[in-house]
């Protein structure tokens, strides 16, 4: 539904208020012109009649669940994809020629990180940075790598970040790669002019590179030139952006809202398309919800029968099931003790079977390596892991050796680390099944096969439900659901995750989670690496805190809240808005010479049309 004529402006508490589209658009020229843009994949209508304005100066972000058609969209304007014929897309008042040409948007002020980053693992920091901006010598004609080296440097510096150039990208935590991707776009921005479309680029950034980068949108919306932000991180959109546009199954339902005094709680909304059960809490706590009704609607064949503290259903509303305990003193006890990696060091823990714990920290502090070095994914330098009677030394732990133990991984970066985007659904699914079969421990039974995995694709709500198709068909979102399901079907005794809902829209994240609740409610113990203290709060019965590679504190029963997770994270520090300085709520960040006049104050705020309670 396209924003409605009549008064605009901004909002206030009581609700968000239509963005002023069009009065704006008559002002200042936009930036990007998206004029009935459809999509279409064999019998699917990823995109239809799209249409979107973007201004000069603005943070535009573009937000809907998994599967909608953001990267689509994304993919039409760099090229990626040729849109079905009829539509129209200008840049800075041009009109693009239809199918994209990748140069000539490049050249017309075009600039993007993709969702998969668009990196080559086996190249170079500074190659990947460089590629197709060489400069060679005068006479020699070769590359002036020490030209080549500098420019790397300054780019990454602007980022905050300092990295070895000379490695391959695939070695690098994801975190840096994604800085790498978002460095190289920042590089082919023209001051003043053009876009940048980010898909998904900040999902694996900590809060602190989150501000750093954007410290630096400010800079390059400050010129004038704007930013397309595609991101289920609905909190960052309404703290970062200037207006929004929802898409829901490959339509605009909402067209350039205002952010300012928009709430989470609405935006989810919007994106959902419906009501959500509990809309006074945040977003995040009001989808996850009370785990046994999570269990109930998502995955009732998974439901819990276990020792772990998320068995009993019917918890009240709003309570996360009792705390942890449940398994007899050292009955089904996983120890680490030891642990150390590149950051980590010595760290000790015991999770009981059927609890969740929760580990978190600043970037570099060493957090995130716990999951990597507990399952064999990284090579620890010291540390035991103990479980069910077995001590397996994790400086030799291969990642087969814990599969085997049946000790698994669903790490952050899927792309490259856990599906092959090649094959089915149902043969990614299957894939940890087949190791007993090819070594004939397990008979192959097709039918049973079948149902095991439809089981699993509802289980967390992959869409389409369709186990024959190739998973890199399948949007960023369901891939992920695809790797849980993965690995949540491997039926582990201990089961580590490193973000497991980044990238997974505002509703499958109540699905993702109930899935992990279910496991734990079968008494497997769960590890999970995160930032969003929102869902470490939601999920973790304990909270362990790890400062420059040691454990700081641990939180747990009635301490797991939102706050105490900050507070010990930052050490009483307190973190900055994301973009402090920016004037918005009125009109978008525009430079002074495009900046139109503030829209009237509207004598009622309106709610956001769209949405049904
Ligand atoms: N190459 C392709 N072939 C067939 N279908 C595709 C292809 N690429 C995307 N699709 C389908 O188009 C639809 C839109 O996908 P898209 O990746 O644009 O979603 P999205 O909104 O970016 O989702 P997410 O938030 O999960 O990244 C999905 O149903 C997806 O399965």
């Amino acid at each position: 539904m396209a924003a409605p004529d009549g008064p605009t402006g901004s909002a206030s508490a009581a609700g968000p208020v239509l963005a002023p589209a069009s009065v704006l658009a008559e002002v200042a020229a936009p930036r990007l012109r998206v004029e009935n843009v459809s999509k279409t994949f064999g019998r699917h209508r990823a995109l239809r009649e799209v249409g979107l304005d973007l201004l000069p100066g603005e943070i535009h972000a573009l937000v809907g669940q998994n599967g909608c058609g953001k990267s689509t969209l994304a993919k039409v304007l760099t090229g990626y994809h040729a849109p079905d014929p009829g539509g129209r897309v200008l840049v800075d008042g041009s009109p693009l020629r239809l199918p994209v040409r990748p140069l000539e948007a490049r050249a017309a002020g075009v600039a993007v990180v993709h969702q998969s980053l668009g990196l080559v693992n086996e190249a170079t920091v500074v190659e990947n940075l460089r590629v197709g901006r060489f400069q060679a010598g005068r006479l020699s004609r070769r590359i002036r790598w020490g030209h080549e080296r500098a420019e790397a440097s300054a780019l990454l510096e602007r980022l905050g970040r300092s990295l070895p150039l000379h490695v391959p990208v695939g070695t690098l935590a994801e975190e840096a790669r994604a800085a790498v991707a978002i460095a190289r776009a920042l590089q082919d921005a023209s001051p003043g002019r053009g876009l940048i479309i980010f898909d998904e680029s900040t999902r694996s950034l900590g809060r602190e590179a989150l501000e750093q980068f954007y410290e630096i949108l400010d800079e390059v919306v400050g010129t004038g030139t704007a930013v397309l932000l595609i991101s289920h991180r609905l909190e960052e959109v309404v703290e970062a952006a200037d207006r929004v546009t929802v898409l829901r199954d490959g339509v605009v339902v909402e067209s350039g809202l205002l952010t300012a005094g928009l709430r989470e709680t609405d935006l989810a909304r919007l994106v959902l398309g419906r009501a959500l059960a509990g809309s006074t809490r945040s977003p995040a706590a009001a989808l996850a919800g009370p785990a046994s009704a999570a269990r109930s609607e998502a995955a009732p064949s998974v439901v819990a029968r276990g020792p772990g503290p998320h068995a009993s259903p019917g918890a009240p509303e709003g309570q996360r099931a009792a705390g942890p305990a449940r398994a007899a003193a050292g009955e089904g006890l996983i120890e680490l003790a030891g642990v150390t990696g590149a950051v980590a060091t010595d760290l000790s823990l015991r999770l009981a079977r059927g609890e969740i714990v929760g580990i978190t920290g600043l970037a570099g502090s060493g957090y995130d390596e716990l999951p990597y070095l507990v399952t064999g994914a990284r090579r620890a330098r010291a540390g035991l892991l103990s479980i069910d009677g077995a001590t397996l030394a994790l400086a030799e732990l291969d990642s087969r050796a814990a599969i085997a133990a049946r000790v698994v991984l669903v790490p952050e970066a899927r792309e490259h680390a856990g599906l092959a985007l090649d094959q089915t659904i149902a043969e990614n699914v299957l894939l940890p099944r087949t190791g007993r079969q090819r070594r004939g421990l397990a008979p192959v039974r097709r039918d049973r096969e079948r149902s095991f995995v439809k089981h699993w694709i509802n289980a967390v709500d992959v869409r389409p439900p369709a186990p024959e198709m190739t998973v890199g068909k399948l949007s960023g979102g369901n891939q992920q659901k695809v790797l849980m399901a993965k690995w949540l079907a491997a039926r582990p005794r201990l089961l580590a995750l490193h973000e497991p809902t980044q990238a997974v829209d505002v509703g499958a994240r109540a699905t993702i989670t109930a899935a992990i609740r279910a496991a734990a409610g079968q008494g497997c113990a769960v590890l999970v690496a995160g930032t969003d203290e929102n869902e470490l709060a939601l999920l973790c019965d304990r909270v362990l805190v790890v400062q420059e590679g040691r454990l700081a504190a641990e939180l747990g029963g009635g301490g797991v809240t939102p706050e105490a997770i900050v507070a010990a994270t930052y050490a009483g520090g307190a973190r900055r808005l994301l973009r402090p300085s920016a004037a918005r709520g009125t009109t978008p960040a525009a430079p002074p010479d495009a900046r139109p006049d503030p829209p009237e104050q509207p004598g009622s705020p309106q709610p956001p049309a769209g949405v049904s309670d």
